[in-house]
């Protein structure tokens, strides 16, 4: 269940000091652990892990563990929903957690969160380092709701300190209900392997019709177009997907244009 903790969020990636830091308010099944082991556990992993059902101390172990662990899975919607079902109009940013601070792609995430708060959206991000902070910040700085949804890795990490409401999530799945549930748009800044999977994911609810009327904004002409002139070229000439799948994707080359394609395309009341 829910558990509420205030307190300012002192932990920064970046070396400006953080004047105003807004107070945090932290809900969730888990309080984000920092621990010196390079390598622990986590939840999802102990979820995922194959067990030998031969054995037979094993095998009772994983029928009742992974029975009652639904209870847990149970509770951490509850939590999400809850904490999350005051947000009104918001947009999910997913991005490189691997993005230093003053560069020019941090700099994107910065503009991206202050313009699409400044058109009055609530900014969910993954919570963590790089264009998560960066589009944190922005949305901090023009006084929007500054979302992180983080995540239990196997390795030391923080929420960003630009987060306002963050909630911290055991299991993969359950976050990115939270992240398609809570927003009218996605826009993607430049990424790796998690913020594919974003992508994708996103991509594979609105085909199947089971998201309606949701943008999708790729921003950065350069690094995203590659990729997209694969997915026209391979996926659709290879009748992979229909000609009318391109038209599920955006791109253009400022977080200016990101934000004007979102309040022209996402469904708004
Ligand atoms: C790798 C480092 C920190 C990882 N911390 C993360 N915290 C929260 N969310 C994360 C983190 N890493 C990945 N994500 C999610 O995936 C996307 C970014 O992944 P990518 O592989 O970097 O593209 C992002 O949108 C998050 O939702 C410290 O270096």
């Amino acid at each position: 269940m829910a558990d509420g903790e205030s307190g300012a969020n002192e932990q920064s990636t970046n070396d400006e000091p953080i004047l105003d830091a807004a107070p945090l308010r932290h809900i969730g099944a888990t309080q984000v652990r920092v621990s010196g082991d390079a390598e622990r556990t986590t939840t999802d992993r102990a979820l995922l892990q194959w067990v030998d059902p031969r054995d037979p101390e094993l095998a009772d172990r994983r029928r009742v563990r992974d029975s009652w662990r639904v209870l847990r899975i149970q509770s951490e919607f509850v939590a999400g929903f809850d904490a999350l079902s005051g947000v009104a109009e918001a947009v999910t940013v997913f991005g490189s957690a691997r993005v230093a601070p003053g560069t020019p792609e941090y700099q994107m995430g910065v503009d991206l969160g202050r313009g699409l708060g400044e058109a009055g959206f609530a900014v969910i991000t993954g919570g963590g380092p790089g264009a998560m902070e960066a589009t944190n910040k922005g949305a901090f700085e023009v006084g929007a709701q500054s979302i992180g949804l983080n995540i239990e890795l196997p390795f030391e990490q923080h929420i960003n300190p630009y987060v306002t409401l963050a909630i911290n999530f055991r299991y993969f799945f359950v976050r990115k209900t939270m992240f398609v549930k809570y927003s009218q748009a996605f826009v993607c800044l430049p990424g790796g392997i998690g913020t594919l999977d974003e992508l994708f994911e996103a991509l594979t609810l609105v085909q199947t019709r089971k998201v309606l009327r949701f943008p999708i904004v790729l921003v950065g002409r350069d690094f995203w177009g590659p990729l997209v002139d694969w997915i026209k070229n391979t996926l659709a000439a290879d009748g992979k997907i229909s000609p009318e799948d391109l038209d599920l994707l955006t791109v253009v080359d400022t977080p200016e244009d990101a934000v004007r394609v979102v309040c022209e395309k996402a469904v708004r009341p």
